[in-house]
């Protein structure tokens, strides 16, 4: 392969209230913040000659907006923590079958292990691949899949 990863392109998305990350809860999320994840998936990314681009949002719109913004840049797959939306969001849902880019769906938390209806994900059938309970490695092993493993779709020439 090229120096890049065939130039590949990822965007990883956080959900509701994991700005918090890091600073609540800590038993249960880790007590890594999120800019912590960020600057670690930054230099993940550069090592592996991948192109990151972060976001986070408590709106369910703007994640919707960002995810539509993906396939107007090139984007080849998505890493998404929905968090909250994990189990609510249609039309986080929607927004990535509309822009037919390939995701990760990822939690920090084993969310099988937790209460019932967090064992349901909007997400679950359509993910390349699912990952939880590794806490904020769940974040390293995601951009690992993205960048080396995930099947992703020819570029145009
Ligand atoms: O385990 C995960 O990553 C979750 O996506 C996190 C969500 C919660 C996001 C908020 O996370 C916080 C972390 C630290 C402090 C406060 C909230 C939860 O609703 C999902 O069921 C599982």
């Amino acid at each position: 392969s090229t120096s890049t990863q065939e130039g590949r392109s990822i965007l990883l998305i956080n959900g509701p209230n994991l700005n918090l990350l890091g600073t609540r809860e800590p038993e249960l999320y880790g007590s890594t913040t999120l800019q912590d994840v960020i600057d670690l998936a930054q230099k993940q990314a550069d090592g592996l000659g991948v192109k990151l681009q972060t976001f986070q949002s408590n709106w369910e719109g703007a994640i919707v907006d960002r995810i539509q913004e993906a396939r107007t840049q090139g984007v080849d797959a998505i890493v998404i923590n929905p968090a909250a939306f994990t189990h609510t969001s249609v039309a986080i849902r929607d927004a990535l079958l509309g822009v037919d880019i390939p995701f990760v769906e990822l939690h920090v938390t084993n969310v099988h292990t937790r209460e019932a209806w967090r064992h349901h994900s909007y997400f679950q059938d359509r993910a390349v691949a699912v990952i939880c309970g590794m806490g904020t490695y769940g974040y390293t092993a995601a951009l690992e899949f993205a960048a080396k493993h995930m099947k992703l779709k020819k570029k145009a020439l």
